[in-house]
C-alpha cells in the first residue's frame, strides 16, 4: 500500500490525472456492457399470470392537451387488469383537458374514473399539489402515478403489479417512448433508449437510487410510513425522495419488464434540449456531488479525454484511441436502444447516427446552460432549488 502511495506521489500531475482519466472511462465502459446485458436479461420478458390482482389507483396530474392527450389518456381505458380505478387530477377549473377527460370518461362508462379539480396546496411542487385529492380518496393498496404524456399497453399494469414483491414498495418502468417518426420525438426516444437508460439500468441493478416517477408504482402503505405523498411536496423532483425515503426504511426498488411509453404530442428538438436542461439543474441542486462526473460521461468530452490521457500516458495517437472509443460508445449504444425498444428498430441505423451526434454533441451545451441558468422553468411557473433539491422559491402560478 505505501509502496503504491510512494509511486503515485512520484509521477507528474498530469500522468497522474491521465490515470484516473482511464479508470473513470473503464469504468464507463463496464457501465455499458453492464446495461447491454441487463437490458436483455430483464426488458419485454412474457408477463406473469399473478396469484393475485391486487387493486391499483391510478393517478394521472394533467396540465392543459397535446395532440397526443385524448389517445394517450385513451390507452387507460383499455387496460387488462381487474381492479383498477383512474384518478385525474388537474389545477383548476380553467384546465383544457377538463373535456377530454370527460369525453373518456362518458365514453367507458363500465371504467371506474373520477376527475379531481383544484388540488390542494401542500407544498411548493405543483404536481404533488394536483394529485393529492386524488391520492387521499384513493381505493387501492398500489398506487401508480403516470404522467399526462404516457401511453400505456394494456398488459403494463398487470407486468408492473407482477414485481411489486412483499418487501418492495416502489416499481418503475425504465423511461422509454412510443415510436413516431418526427426529429423531435425520435431525438427524445434515441435519448431515452441510449444515455439515459445506461444509467437508470445500471443504477437499479446496483440497487442506487434513481427512481424516475413519470410511470412509478407504490405501495400506500409504504409512502404512508413515509408520512403520505404531502411530505413530499417541498421538493420538485419528489420522484427521486419517493425512493429515498422508502429505501431509508428498508423498503426495495424493482424495474418492471415493459418500459414507459412516453409519447407527448408536442415534443421538438429545442423542447427536447429544455427538458434535459432541466432535469440536468434537479440532479445538480439534488446530487451536486455528480457535477463534475455527469459531463465526463457523455460521449464527446469523454472521447477527448481518453485519447489525451492515452497519449499522455502511453503515447498513442490520439485519432486512433478516439476512433476506436467512439465506434465501442455508438455501437453499444445501438444494441442498448434495440433491447430497450423490444421490436423491429423503429428508425434507419443512417438516422440513428445523426440522432446520436446531435444529441451528442449538444449535451454539453445542455449541461453549461443547466450550470449558467439555475432558475428552473416547469410548465406554468418557476422555481429555484437549495442545495439538497428542496425549493426555495414559490412559483407565480397555483397558489
Ligand atoms: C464510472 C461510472 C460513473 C457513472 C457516473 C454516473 C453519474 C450520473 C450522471 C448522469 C445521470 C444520468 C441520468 C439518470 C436518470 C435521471 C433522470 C432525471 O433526472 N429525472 C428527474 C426528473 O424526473 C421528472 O421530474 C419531475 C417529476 O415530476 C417527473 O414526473 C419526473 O419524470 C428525477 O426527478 C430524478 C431522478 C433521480 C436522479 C438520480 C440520478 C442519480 C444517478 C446515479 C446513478 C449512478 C449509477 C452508477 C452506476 C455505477
Ligand atoms: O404544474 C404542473 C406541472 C406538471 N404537472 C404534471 O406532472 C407530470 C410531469 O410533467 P412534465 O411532463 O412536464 O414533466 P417532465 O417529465 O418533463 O419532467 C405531468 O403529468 C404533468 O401534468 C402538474 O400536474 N402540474
Amino acid at each position: 500500500m505505501s509502496s503504491l502511495v510512494s509511486f503515485l506521489s512520484s509521477l507528474h500531475p498530469s500522468t497522474l490525472i491521465s490515470i484516473i482519466f482511464l479508470l473513470f472511462t473503464t469504468g464507463l465502459s463496464l457501465l455499458h456492457i453492464l446495461a447491454q446485458f441487463y437490458a436483455r436479461y430483464k426488458l419485454h420478458k412474457p408477463i406473469r399470470v399473478l396469484k393475485e390482482y391486487v387493486g391499483v389507483s391510478i393517478l394521472k396530474p394533467l396540465v392543459g392537451i397535446d395532440p397526443n392527450l385524448e389517445n394517450n389518456l385513451r390507452t387507460f381505458f383499455h387496460i387488462d387488469y381487474p381492479k383498477y380505478e383512474l384518478l385525474f387530477c388537474v389545477h383548476d377549473n380553467e384546465d383544457i383537458s377538463i373535456p377530454v377527460v370527460k369525453k373518456l370518461m362518458k365514453e367507458f362508462p363500465l371504467i371506474d374514473a373520477q376527475l379531481f379539480i383544484g388540488g390542494e396546496d401542500v407544498g411548493l411542487n405543483p404536481k404533488v399539489n394536483n394529485m393529492m385529492p386524488a391520492y387521499r380518496k384513493s381505493k387501492y393498496p398500489l398506487i401508480l402515478i403516470s404522467d399526462s404524456g404516457i401511453r400505456m399497453r394494456n398488459d403494463a399494469l398487470t407486468d408492473m403489479v407482477g414485481w411489486m414483491g412483499e418487501n418492495t414498495a416502489l416499481v418503475t418502468q425504465v423511461p422509454f417512448c412510443y415510436d413516431r417518426e418526427e426529429w423531435g420525438p425520435s431525438l427524445e426516444q434515441m435519448y431515452f433508449g441510449t444515455s439515459h437508460a445506461r444509467i437508470y439500468l445500471v443504477g437499479n441493478m446496483l440497487n442506487f437510487v434513481c427512481s424516475t416517477g413519470m410511470s412509478s408504482m407504490i405501495k400506500k402503505k409504504a409512502l404512508e410510513e413515509c408520512g403520505g405523498m404531502g411530505k413530499f411536496g417541498d421538493f420538485l423532483a419528489e420522484d427521486y425522495f419517493f425512493g429515498v425515503e422508502l429505501t431509508k426504511r428498508g423498503w426495495g426498488c424493482a424495474l418492471a419488464s415493459l418500459p414507459a411509453l412516453q409519447n407527448n404530442g408536442s415534443v421538438t428538438a429545442e423542447s427536447f434540449d429544455a427538458r434535459a436542461c432541466r432535469w440536468t439543474k434537479l440532479r445538480l441542486a439534488m446530487l451536486p456531488h455528480i457535477i463534475i462526473v455527469e459531463p465526463l460521461q457523455d460521449w464527446l468530452v469523454n472521447s477527448i479525454i481518453l485519447s489525451l490521457s492515452m497519449w499522455t500516458v502511453t503515447g498513442v495517437n490520439p485519432l486512433l484511441v478516439s476512433l476506436i472509443h467512439t465506434l465501442f460508445w455508438f455501437t453499444s449504444d445501438y444494441s442498448l436502444f434495440k433491447s430497450v425498444h423490444g421490436g423491429p428498430m423503429p428508425i434507419t441505423l443512417t438516422r440513428f447516427l445523426l440522432l446520436w451526434l446531435r444529441r451528442e454533441i449538444l449535451a454539453s451545451r445542455v449541461y453549461k446552460n443547466a450550470i449558467c441558468y439555475p432558475d428552473i422553468s416547469w410548465r406554468k411557473g418557476t422555481y429555484r432549488l437549495d442545495w439538497g433539491g428542496r425549493i426555495k422559491t414559490r412559483p407565480n402560478n397555483h397558489d
